[in-house]
Parts: C-alpha cells; structure tokens; sequence
C-alpha cells in the first residue's frame, strides 16, 4: 500500500497510488489531476497516446483529462481550463483502501477567461478492481455560476472494429458526426465502423451501467447522467498530431458528464460528481 511521488515525462510532478494488497494502481499528474494509468493485475486499462504531448498548456490525449467548467466547443477554451492547470495534493488516506485529494482554485488567469470564484477537489480511491473519482465543484463566488463537467475516459481496447459498449439500447443522443441531430439508440450493443462522437442524454442516469466489452463497468452518479462515446476514426486520427493514424483502433473513450445541459450552482452552494470504473473479468 502507498503513494508515490514520482517525476513523469518532461520533469511532470506524478503520484503513484498502490492498493494495499498490490493488486491495483493508479498513476496521475498534478498537470489536469491528469489520470494516466489504471491497473488490476498488471493489465492497464486506460489508452494514453504514444504521441501524447507533455507541455505546460497543452491537453494530454488519453487517460482521464477532467473536462470543466466547459464541454466543449464553446466560449472558453476547448474542454474548459481544469485539465490544463496545475493542481495541489489535499488529504491522503492509506488506512483502508488508498485513496487521495487534489485541489484547484480559481486564479488570476482563470478569471479572465471564467469571472468566477471556485474551489474544486478531486476525489480519487482505488479498491481491487474498481477506481473512483469525484469531482466536488464548490461555488466561492458571490453569484451562482454554470458549468458542464465531464471525466474524458480513453480506455484501452484490442481493436475497436470488435469493441462493443452494451447499456445505451434506448436512449436518445446527439449524433455530432451527423449534423447534431437527435437519435435514438436502437442497439442493445453499440459497435463501430466509422468515427463515432455522440451525446448519449441521460445514458447513465439511475447509476445505469454501461459496458465495454463486458469486460469494463462505467457507473456514473445521478448528478453526471451524459455518456459520450467518441473514436474518432481513421483520418482525424492522422490529422491530429497526438494521436496519428495507428493509434485510432486501440481505444474508445466513454465519457460519463453533465454536458446536456450546465449546472447552476448558486452561490456558497457545493455540487458534487462522480463515476466508478470496475475491471468485471481479466
Ligand atoms: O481533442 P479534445 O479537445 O480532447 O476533444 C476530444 C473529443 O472530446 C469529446 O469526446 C467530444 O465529444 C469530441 O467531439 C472531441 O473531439
């Protein structure tokens, strides 16, 4: 059982988390309270890029990025700023299962770009075979203030011509690679031949539970009811540079958010969202 400060690429300051009987870990950078890696028994589970770019400002494709006070696009910077500044290590718990917080305030340059005051905290805990994390988005502001949230999940997957996500049959969703129009998922099991990036609305409210291969359980809380499924497909793969061509088989992203519509947070009030991945089978 520990956590481990470690130096990530390009001098990145990282945390190891290791469960007490040895079985799982996680590793994240202060950068974004960036997830990099989530193993059970030595299989990784989360796709990081092996074109990923580690500089101060940029986005890191893959992993967990923690997409607020925006889901983009929209008038901020794509996916907001969290996943883009540098976070504080909080409380650490080592007695039970590991677990850790991280904390991120609002700035100078955050609130030029967003007039808001606000205190975020992210919640991570590792059990044998699950992974959780919350994000607490407290409002310090003397306004109430919108936001979208969402965890920007990159699961690795063998190849996603054979992936198959299971728990959506039914629900509405936003088809962004067709226009934005609205569909119904008439699938039991979502499987892939083309770019894919939809909204699925209220796709994992009730703690519904999606799957990936069934294989990966994604619950997310009622406060986070969106799920977005993205790949984006051979040819914006090659075109962007931190992914590239041969990259685009090996993961899905299955994102589960409040992205449908903001949050309103009044002022001095505290929201709070959170989703639990579980390994179902090595
Ligand atoms: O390239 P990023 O800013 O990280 O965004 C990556 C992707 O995120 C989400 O999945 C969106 O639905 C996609 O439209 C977007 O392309």
């Amino acid at each position: 059982m520990s956590i481990t400060e470690f130096e990530y690429k390009n001098g990145f300051p990282a945390i190891r988390l290791t469960h007490p009987n040895g079985s799982a870990s996680v590793e994240f950078l202060l950068y974004g309270a960036h997830v990099l890696s989530w193993t059970v028994n030595d299989h990784e589970l989360l796709f990081v890029s092996d074109q990923a770019i580690f500089e101060q400002g940029k986005a890191i494709r893959g992993g967990i990025p923690i997409v607020w006070p925006q889901f983009g696009p929209g008038p901020l910077p794509q996916h907001g700023f969290a996943r883009v500044k540098p976070w504080r290590i909080g409380k650490t718990n080592t007695t039970d299962n590991v677990s850790i917080e991280l904390h991120l305030s609002h700035d100078d340059d955050t609130l030029k770009i967003w007039p808001h005051k606000f205190n975020l905290t992210l919640h991570i805990r590792l059990t044998e075979k699950s992974f959780y994390q919350e994000l607490i988005v407290d409002n310090r502001d003397d306004q109430t203030f919108e936001f979208t949230a969402l965890f920007h999940t990159y699961f690795t997957v063998d190849d996603i011509k054979t992936t198959k996500i299971s728990g959506l049959n039914n629900v509405t969703y936003l088809d962004k690679v067709d226009g934005g129009k609205t569909k119904t998922e008439t699938n039991k099991i979502i499987e892939f031949t083309g770019e894919t990036d939809r909204v699925y609305k209220d796709g994992g409210k009730n703690n519904n539970s999606i799957s990936i291969n069934d294989r990966i359980q994604v619950i997310g809380s009622n406060t986070m009811p969106d799920v977005v499924v993205w790949n984006p497909w051979q040819e914006k793969a090659k075109a962007a540079v931190d992914i590239g061509e041969h990259n685009y088989p090996k993961y899905v992203c299955v994102e589960v958010g409040h992205v449908s519509n903001p949050v309103q947070l009044d002022k001095d009030q505290t929201w709070k969202g959170s989703q639990e991945l579980t390994l179902l089978t090595s």
